[in-house]
């Protein structure tokens, strides 16, 4: 089984992409990062009582406001929804207070969400499927970018572009709500060069800068040459009856991904030393 990490920066594109990717002619299973981190977060899991018990007494807004109809304790008042806007401002920023409160939150939520999609991708590598996408926002700043066979990254060149699109859809989001959220990620330049580093076979880079069209016959393209015409789907299938194949390749990949993140990471270094 082929594994695409879907990645990208706020707004770029990447839902638009795995939607393209889920209908035909891929029908591809899609594994979205964002729906297990919102589900490791519902009332009654243990992400909730992390997050209640480490940001609760700092945030007095943190759970969804009561219900007026029920009594205090019981019913919607008893498992009352974590705030997300209000988790949102606690954790988005560049200030070191809000850097350190995203960590926490990372460390509570990731371990989660890995967890989630391991037992979801065992389930579509049992069913056969040659390919599966993981949409994963912060594929690169959680390290996951190591474990996929190939990166499919989604960006846009004009951070205008990206900033207009981001607050046309997310009309509740003030500028400075908007500017926060998208500076708590790796910009795109930098998934760009981390992507391309992979190499031509294992870096996909579509910058989503035209229309929808455009960017379904770019999305097009890059499916037709990680397919390869079928010979990418064969190899998936062979893998899948080969359970040495499987260890040795998911090992081979991950040596690679791990390569390509040296490379870049010397590439950098060597570039800041010139300047
Ligand atoms: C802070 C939370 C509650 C805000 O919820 P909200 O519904 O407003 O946003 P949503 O979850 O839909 O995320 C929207 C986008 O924000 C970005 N984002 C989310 N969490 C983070 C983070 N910790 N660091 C940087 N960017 C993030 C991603 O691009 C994501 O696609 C939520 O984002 C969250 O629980 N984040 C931690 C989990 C996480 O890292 N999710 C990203 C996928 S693993
Ligand atoms: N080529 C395009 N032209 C115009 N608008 C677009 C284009 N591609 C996507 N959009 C719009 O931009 C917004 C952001 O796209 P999308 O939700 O797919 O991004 P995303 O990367 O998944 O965002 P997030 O990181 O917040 O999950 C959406 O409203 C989408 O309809």
């Amino acid at each position: 089984m082929i594994l695409i990490g879907l990645t990208g920066s706020l707004a770029t594109g990447k839902s638009t992409v795995s939607t393209i990717l889920h209908s035909p002619p891929y029908s591809l299973p899609i594994i979205d990062a964002d729906l297990l981190a919102h589900r490791a977060l519902l009332p009654g899991t243990l992400g909730y009582s992390r997050i209640l018990s480490y940001f609760g007494p700092s945030t007095p807004d943190l759970l969804q406001p009561l219900s007026p109809d029920a009594p205090l304790g019981t019913g919607p008042n008893a498992t009352r929804p974590i705030n997300r806007a209000a988790l949102g401002r606690r954790v988005f920023g560049s200030s070191d207070a809000k850097r350190r409160d995203r960590e926490k939150l990372n460390s509570i939520v990731h371990p989660l969400v890995r967890m989630a999609m391991v037992r979801e991708l065992v389930w579509y590598f049992v069913r056969g499927w040659w390919a599966v996408v993981l949409d994963v926002p912060l594929l690169y700043e959680s390290g996951l970018d190591i474990f996929v066979s190939v990166v499919l990254m989604v960006g846009v060149s004009s951070p205008a572009v990206q900033m207009a699109r981001l607050r046309e859809r997310d009309q509740g989001l003030s500028k400075g709500e908007a500017e926060d959220r998208v500076g708590s990620q790796m910009g795109v330049e930098e998934k760009v060069g981390r992507t391309r580093a992979r190499g031509e076979r294992r870096g996909k880079v579509v910058m989503n800068d035209g229309d929808r069209g455009d960017l379904e016959r770019e999305v097009g393209r890059v499916i037709g040459e990680v397919g390869g015409e079928g010979g990418g789907r064969a190899w998936g299938w062979w893998l899948m009856g080969s359970p040495v194949g499987v260890v040795g390749v998911s090992g081979w990949e991950v040596w690679s991904g791990w390569r390509a993140r040296k490379r870049w990471e010397e590439e950098r270094r060597r570039e800041r030393a010139r300047l």
